[in-house]
């Protein structure tokens, strides 16, 4: 006799945790299923942990510029074993914390879950039933299908390796690769990045991103577009990436190969036929409450789901709404205008809202106002290497519909932009605004 829940919710990262909190404040009874870590990739290794590289960036960059403040420091060593226990050590409790969270909120179980039926999955033996079956399996990387992928290395070796390499070749040059490379960049690393497209981060401002990439040259980071990767091979212990550029072949050698090429929707092993789950191998088919629009007891969200940004915030925020769609009856849409997010680069680029191109595409009247900061008092203040902001305002509504920032505190200044777009706020009315000063919030007021 199999066991028989309310919900089952394979995986246990924020999209996971956020169907939970809901359905067990509802009085559901639920199933946990994960079969790794409780918390996912964001606490254990992603957002989390990657944090505590980047801080140490961070640090690195205030020494770089401890000479303007008239302070006189010797060249900074990092030591990247120590570095990287020292994130080890700082995440370490998570998943147990988060086993625990788990069992207060229903059964756990620990196994692979797979359909075997419309409402039936199997954990490595057990068959569970559920009115509700969850799909929050989170994302893999994409496998790159070039002769040598074996020896790519990933994010969770990047943060996993104690050992710092010479040499480094990112393959994408999305966030991953980024936030990555300034880390290793500071840290002595020599860092290549080659990316497909005609430009880095190609879902960001363009403007937004030359400035970052600016930034990233200037540190020693080589960039490479419109680049196909051909192949990796082992040649004395070290990697050779050979690509081409407009049909010219080259190579770059390396300790080692990252992909960052991106990441899939983590569904192969689920079997998803016997549960008459429409998809089309990459992508599970939802309509606009997140529920499969072939069997409506089955639901997906968080990295899972194809279409919305692979980003914690978000993935607890669709887990939220398909829990309340589970509790009340499909009636919450996912919203998702007015998002922030970042790269966490140092600097750092935060966006909030709709590109220049994207407003444009719209054929909205919009106001674009652009500024170099760093010749601003607080750009000034802490010697600033970028400071740049984009805003766009749409002059016929009087609202901020997109702003993109690098530097200048971004990481934090994006949420003002982000609430203005959330709530309506009018953009004079922002401006008009009363700001403690001097900060880098009340820079705002001049940025647009
Ligand atoms: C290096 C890196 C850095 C990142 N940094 C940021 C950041 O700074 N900010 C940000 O917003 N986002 C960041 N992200 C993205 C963020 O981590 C993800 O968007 C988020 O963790 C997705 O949550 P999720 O619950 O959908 O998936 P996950 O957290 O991946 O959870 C899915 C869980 O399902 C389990 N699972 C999978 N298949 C099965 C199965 N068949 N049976 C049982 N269990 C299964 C997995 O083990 C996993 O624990 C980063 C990602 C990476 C890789
Ligand atoms: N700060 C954050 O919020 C954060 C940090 C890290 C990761 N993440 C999330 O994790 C996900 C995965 O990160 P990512 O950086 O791997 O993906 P990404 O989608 O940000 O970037 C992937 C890049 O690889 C390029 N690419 C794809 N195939 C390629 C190939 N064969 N050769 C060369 N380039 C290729 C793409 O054009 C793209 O620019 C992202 O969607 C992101 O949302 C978020």
């Amino acid at each position: 006799m199999s066991k028989q829940y309310d919900v089952i919710i394979i995986g246990g990262g924020n999209a996971g945790f956020g169907v939970s909190a809901v359905a067990h404040a509802a009085g559901k009874s639920i199933a946990f299923v994960e079969n790794w870590d409780f918390g996912g990739t964001c606490p254990n290794r992603g957002c989390t942990p990657k944090k505590f590289l980047v801080a140490a960036a961070q640090t690195l960059h205030e020494i770089e510029r401890a000479e303007v403040h008239a302070i006189k420091v010797g060249a900074p060593k990092l030591d990247w074993a120590a570095l990287i226990k020292r994130e080890k050590s700082m995440v370490g409790f998570i998943p147990d914390a988060m086993a625990d969270l788990a069992m207060k909120r229903g059964d756990v179980y620990r196994g692979t879950a797979r359909f075997t039926g419309p409402n039936t999955i199997d954990v490595d033996g057990l068959v569970l039933t559920g009115s509700n079956i969850v799909i929050a399996t989170g994302s893999v990387p994409r496998p790159l299908p070039i002769p040598g992928a074996e020896y790519l290395a990933t994010s969770d070796d990047v943060l996993s390796n104690e050992n710092q390499p010479d040499e480094v070749v990112f393959i994408g040059g999305g966030v991953i690769a980024m936030e990555f490379s300034h880390v290793y960049a500071r840290a002595g690393t020599k860092v290549t990045i080659l990316e497909v497209a005609p430009r880095l981060l190609p879902q960001l401002d363009e403007d937004a991103v030359a400035a970052l990439q600016a930034e990233s040259e200037r540190l020693g980071i080589t960039v490479k577009t419109g680049v196909e990767v051909k192949e990796i091979v082992k040649i004395d212990g070290r990697l050779r990436v050979a690509y081409a550029i407009d049909g010219v072949d080259q190579f770059v050698d390396a300790d080692q190969v990252v992909n960052g090429a991106g990441r899939i929707a983590n569904v192969d092993a689920l079997n998803l036929d016997a549960g008459n789950v429409k998809h089309d191998r990459l992508a599970i088919e939802v309509d606009g409450y997140l529920r499969s629009t072939s069997n409506p007891s089955v639901w997906v969200c968080g990295d899972a789901l194809v279409g919305s940004a692979q980003l914690s915030p978000i993935a607890t925020y669709e887990g939220r709404i398909v829990g309340e769609n589970i509790v009340s009856g499909p009636s919450v849409k996912p919203e998702y205008k007015a998002i922030p997010s970042g790269v966490y680069t140092v600097p750092a680029l935060s966006a909030v809202g709709l590109t220049e191109k994207s407003a444009t595409e719209k054929g909205l009247n919009v106001k674009v106002t652009t500024s170099d900061m760093t010749g601003w008092f607080s750009g000034k203040t802490y010697a600033e290497t970028v400071a740049y902001a984009k805003v766009i305002v749409d002059e016929d509504t009087d609202r901020i519909i997109g702003a993109h920032m690098v530097g200048h505190h971004s990481e934090d200044l994006i949420h003002h932009f982000a609430m203005a777009i959330r709530y309506g706020i009018p953009a004079s009315d922002l401006k008009s605004d009363i700001f403690a000063f001097p900060t880098f919030s009340s820079d705002i007021k001049s940025m647009f």
